[in-house]
């Protein structure tokens, strides 16, 4: 998987030479839909012999317009995860002023001239272009009906609905959305350890958590997602930490 981190500018020429899959969205979380979503991808994408190209974002467009931060993993977590369904390309666009006042023609040339899309997989709601002006109508529209594969939108799990449940410690719901236990990274702001993913606030209280080599340990969340535990400062920034329960 070739990994580009870049401002939408600086992907003007990504020398694609054949027709590709493209799936595009935030995907914060990577919940279950999201999971059936990059399945598809990739056994079209085996299937019709083509490229798979993952396109996402720095941040959500949203968070940006409304200057606010949520989300669920980071993006180095969001890598590791998607890199399971073997995109040829990950694509993380820089959201910045320039982005989000594409037009929806541009990104629209960006996806058919830059990426060779020839099959593009969304949601039903999917929104793209400056003022969210394009959406699944423009793309059948500028495409075909057959180039376009519209996820419709099961309500019931979405990374909101999952942000409320980590407000609410049920951390068991959570791993049934996402079909693995939540991934939780630890920062050292002011001297003090706390939570830097997932940006929610989490019930206070007793959790358990492991790591990479199935080691299972208890930490305290406090106030402000603080943390107290046994653990080295060392071990907690460094290892890569699941969520498994609350006591
Ligand atoms: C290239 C690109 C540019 C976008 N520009 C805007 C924009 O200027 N304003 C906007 O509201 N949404 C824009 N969107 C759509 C957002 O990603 C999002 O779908 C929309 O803001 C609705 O978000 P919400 O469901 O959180 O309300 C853009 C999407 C893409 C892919
Ligand atoms: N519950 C769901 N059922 C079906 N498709 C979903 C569901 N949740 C997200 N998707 C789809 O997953 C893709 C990526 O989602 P993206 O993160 O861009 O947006 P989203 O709709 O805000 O997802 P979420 O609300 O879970 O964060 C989109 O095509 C979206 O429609």
């Amino acid at each position: 998987m070739k990994i580009f981190q870049e401002t939408i500018q600086n992907l003007q020429d990504l020398n694609q030479t054949q027709n590709s899959i493209v799936v595009i969205g935030y995907f914060d979380g990577l919940h279950k839909y999201h999971q059936q979503i990059l399945n598809k991808a990739k056994q079209l994408a085996m299937k019709q012999k083509k490229p798979f190209i993952f396109v996402t974002f720095d941040q959500k467009i949203g968070n940006f317009l409304k200057n606010e931060k949520h989300d669920l993993i980071s993006q180095t977590t969001k890598i590791k995860l998607v890199n399971q369904y073997n995109p040829d390309m990950y694509i993380e666009l820089k959201v910045d002023d320039y982005l989000v006042n594409y037009s929806k023609e541009q990104f629209i040339r960006w996806l058919k001239n830059i990426l060779l899309a020839d099959t593009l997989i969304v949601g039903q709601d999917f929104k793209f272009g400056a003022r969210a002006m394009g959406n699944v109508d423009t793309l059948i529209e500028y495409f075909s009906a057959k180039q376009i594969i519209v996820f419709k939108r099961n309500n019931i799990i979405s990374s909101q609905e999952i942000r409320e449940l980590v407000n609410q410690g049920e951390i068991q719901k959570i791993s049934k959305q996402l079909k693995r236990c939540l991934e939780i990274e630890f920062e050292n702001k002011d001297n003090e350890i706390r939570i830097k993913y997932p940006q929610s606030k989490f019930m206070n209280g007793t959790y358990q958590i492991s790591n990479q080599d199935n080691e299972k340990y208890e930490i305290t969340i406090n106030e402000n997602n603080k943390i107290n535990c046994d653990l080295s400062q060392e071990q907690l920034l460094n290892d890569h930490w699941q969520i498994l329960l609350k006591k």
